[in-house]
């Protein structure tokens, strides 16, 4: 990845909530799924958006790409602000940006053959091509895919889950877009599948000059595929780095925990994460705890992190950590490795 290449996509200020009718005299709570979310994607990047269930993943990537609208913020497309931008305006530019989904059997209509169901995006974001023409790019792109042309008039439920997610690659790759945001893409599938999946998303970044958001509950997953990886709790980003830093060196106490479940083979460090395992439960974004929100499950945690919201503060070149203590946590974890 090019570290000079322009901005992408540029998230400001980033606010969504959902109202929740409880049944209890009718009355709405307020669950707020986002909130004070800010980056940026840089061309040819891949962006890790990483974090428990629940805690806004696939709400962000759907803000991102207007499937559903934030409260507040902007999400800028090359300077220009999706959130503002008239219905027929984002219609153009949604041939841009697509998204593949976690379940790739559930997210293909059953009815269309696969040649049906890839050209489909093609009918209403390019007009223009003639029929002909769109079937030369369906076979194009299932060739990219690895899917044999003669696939083309068989019906989703003749493929395997792996096989699927490639046709719901095809689909969002038919419109050449810049950027696509891939939710969860392998979680559905068997782990000898996945690492095909993945390695299929790393050459069609290269051949087509992707751009990409990666999201998932898992750690080891985003690990080999981003350059850049953004942790969320709760709606809230915690940290912010590259994938060697995160992977290395986490700053924040969540990343840190959320690194436990990836399987390391040195037995010290191993201890060590162990201690920091994520201990109980996500609490209710309609409610969440005062200042940090982690605080309730950080083993780092003191008095003043009830009181006091951390900032997302930059500690170095680039790097965003949102944790008033992240300094002592760096001195406090080292006498834990011997204990
Ligand atoms: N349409 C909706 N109406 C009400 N609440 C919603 C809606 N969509 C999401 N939420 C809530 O917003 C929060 C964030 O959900 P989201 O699906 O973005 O999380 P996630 O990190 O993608 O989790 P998962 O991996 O389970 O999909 C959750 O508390 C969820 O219950």
């Amino acid at each position: 990845m090019n570290k000079m290449a322009p901005n992408l996509l540029e998230i400001r200020d980033l606010k969504k909530t959902f109202g929740i009718a409880t049944g209890l005299f009718s009355r709405e709570l307020t669950l707020t799924a986002l909130q004070d979310i800010n980056f940026s994607v840089r061309q040819g990047e891949t962006l890790g958006i990483v974090g428990e269930s629940g805690c806004g993943k696939s709400t962000l990537g759907r803000c991102i790409l207007q499937l559903i609208a934030p409260d507040e913020g902007q999400v800028l497309w090359l300077g220009q602000d999706l959130t503002r931008l008239p219905a027929e305006e984002m219609r153009k530019r949604r041939a841009d940006l697509q998204i593949i989904f976690q379940d790739p059997l559930a997210s293909l209509n059953p009815r269309m053959t696969v040649g049906e169901i890839i050209e489909d995006p093609l009918k209403t974001l390019r007009p223009e091509l003639k029929r002909a023409e769109r079937r030369a790019r369906v076979v194009r792109v299932m060739e990219s895919v690895g899917l044999l042309p003669e696939m083309i008039n068989r019906y989703p439920h003749e493929f395997s889950g792996g096989q699927a997610q490639r046709i719901g690659i095809a689909r969002a790759l038919i419109t050449e877009p810049k950027l696509i945001v891939c939710d969860e893409p392998v979680s559905a599938l068997d782990v000898s599948i996945q690492a095909q999946i993945l390695n299929l998303l790393s050459e069609l970044k290269d051949e087509y000059g992707l751009t990409l958001i990666f999201i998932s509950h898992n750690l080891s997953v985003v690990r080999h595929v981003s350059d850049r990886i953004l942790v969320l709790y709760l709606g809230r980003v915690v940290e912010l780095a590259t994938g060697d830093e995160i992977y290395g060196d986490p700053k924040h106490p969540y990343t840190r925990a959320l690194l436990t479940a990836v399987p390391i083979p040195d037995p010290k460090l191993a201890r060590q994460r162990q201690i920091e395992s994520l201990q109980g439960e996500i609490p209710s974004p309609i409610n969440p705890p005062s200042g940090c929100t982690f605080r309730t499950r950080c083993r780092f945690a003191i008095e003043r992190c009830a009181e006091v919201r951390p900032p997302l503060e930059e500690i170095e070149n680039g790097r965003l950590v949102a944790c008033i203590r992240w300094k002592e946590v760096e001195t406090e974890r080292a006498p834990l490795a011997q204990a």
